[in-house]
């Protein structure tokens, strides 16, 4: 697909879809709660409807209305699940694989669940070790540590678990498993990661504790069907909130969307970088909380991102990236090793793009620096100027990689083309419809 740079202020509103992450654990809390959970403002996007179809597969009745927004799920109770028939099919979606895996650690049938190219080559022992240390009987066929797993019923005991990494997924599988444990079970890790599960499973019934950066479980929770609205996801409505910033004179609103503090990071930063962001409609729903964010263009600089700003601005590294890249001076990224373990290896994939369309970037181990490109760019939208040059990009099938660069497009002195440019269905399905929007 090819984009051309803006030529011309960015204006208008954007209704931001809803939240990837929230979306999923309403499907599967749903599920495992008694009675109906009607849930609003679903995200459609392809990782959310494999969570469907794998809780499709296990007996749960779903039915989608609106375009597949709104979601009524049957739930059946923590115990009602039924054995799938075949393989349970996460498509490209690492936290459908990783939270099912711990659901599936307490059923008391055998499942065996694998996912797209992408997933069979992201880690899974990060799961499969606390699930075992619970006295899961969970392995990876090919005992390469990917799926495909195999999980067979087994008698699961709570455990205090310290994990090595900061992923909302390792401590939402092992929370969701301690549901079915003998005795509590805790999860502490290095910094916090984001707690829609805490909140959620709470919002259903459950005891869910958290301090600090260690969360516990109360076991055999009755978790009661309910109604929500999903936030907008902020992971969505960081690519136009750093296009308003980066396209002169723009000014853009985006709705509704999910400010929960282990989320936020990109907000904090952007702050950090002398952005305009301003917050109106602040409203809260069973602990999340909500914000129109209006956004205006504005004259960034440099930054350091680092320590446990990482994992609550995991998913926005891409295009924060991009936003450097046209800031004026250095920034420095840190302690973001995890990103080379996502849908691609993103570390390795931003530099590389970011060189294609003439940024200087060094990249390290865990980060890179990018020697943004501010004082180039002069003031108005027009080509001359720009920051960026025109390149090809291969997203290598990398949704946040695809609408990054996508944004990075507006910014540059030529055309862009963006290799496997669809993939953005998996998290933002009307991404290009609603960018267009801006433009009209
Ligand atoms: O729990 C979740 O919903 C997610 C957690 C994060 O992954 P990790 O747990 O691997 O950090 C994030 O990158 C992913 O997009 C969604
Ligand atoms: C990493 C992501 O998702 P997942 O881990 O669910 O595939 C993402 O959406 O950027």
């Amino acid at each position: 697909m090819i984009f051309t740079p803006a030529s011309k202020p960015l204006h208008g509103t954007i209704n931001v879809p809803g939240d990837k992450s929230i979306s999923h654990r309403a499907v599967m809390i749903g599920s495992l709660a008694e009675g109906d959970t009607e849930i609003s403002h679903f995200l459609p996007g392809a990782d959310c409807l494999s969570t469907i179809e794998c809780f499709r597969k296990m007996g749960i009745q779903i039915e989608l209305t609106e375009n597949n927004t709104h979601v009524l799920v049957h739930g059946r109770g923590l115990h009602g699940l039924s054995a799938p028939d075949s393989v349970l099919d996460c498509g490209n979606s690492g936290t459908t694989t990783r939270l099912i895996s711990g659901i599936l650690a307490g059923q008391k049938f055998s499942s065996s669940l694998t996912g797209d190219e992408s997933i069979q080559k992201r880690p899974m022992n990060r799961i499969i070790l606390p699930l075992s240390e619970m006295g899961a009987e969970i392995r990876s066929e090919n005992e390469n540590g990917c799926v495909p797993l195999q999980i067979s019923p087994s008698h699961l005991k709570g455990i205090c678990y310290q994990s090595p990494v900061a992923s909302a997924q390792v401590k939402s599988c092992v929370l969701l498993a301690g549901m079915y444990a003998e005795g509590k079970t805790s999860v502490t890790e290095p910094a916090l990661s984001r707690n829609h599960t805490e909140l959620m499973l709470r919002g259903f019934g459950a005891e869910v504790t958290s301090e600090g950066t260690t969360a516990t479980i109360t076991p055999e929770p009755v978790l009661h069907g309910r109604k929500l609205t999903v936030p907008g996801d902020i992971s969505s409505a960081a690519y136009f909130l750093c296009a308003g910033l980066m396209v002169p004179d723009s000014e853009v609103l985006l709705k509704h969307v999910g400010t929960n503090p282990t989320r936020d990071g990109i907000l904090r930063v952007i702050q950090d970088m002398g952005g305009s962001v301003t917050y109106r409609r602040l409203l809260s729903d069973a602990g999340e909380p909500t914000a129109d964010l209006e956004v205006r263009y504005s004259r960034l600089h440099g930054t350091v991102i680092e320590g446990s700003l990482i994992p609550i601005l995991i998913d926005e590294l891409p295009i924060i990236a991009v936003l450097a890249a046209t800031a004026e001076g250095d920034t420095v990224i840190r302690d973001a090793q995890e990103l080379r373990y996502k849908e691609s290896d993103r570390l390795a994939l931003i530099a590389e793009n970011l060189e294609a369309m003439g940024i200087s970037v060094d990249p390290t181990e865990d980060g890179m620096v990018i020697h943004g490109r501010r004082n180039l760019y002069g003031g108005t939208p027009a080509a001359e100027g720009k920051p960026l040059h025109g390149a090809v990009i291969d997203s290598h099938k990398d949704h946040r990689l695809a609408m990054s660069f996508a944004i990075a497009a507006l910014a540059a002195d030529g055309e862009t083309e963006i290799r496997d440019a669809e993939c953005v269905n998996i998290s933002y399905p009307d991404f290009y419809r609603d960018l267009q929007s801006l433009s009209e």
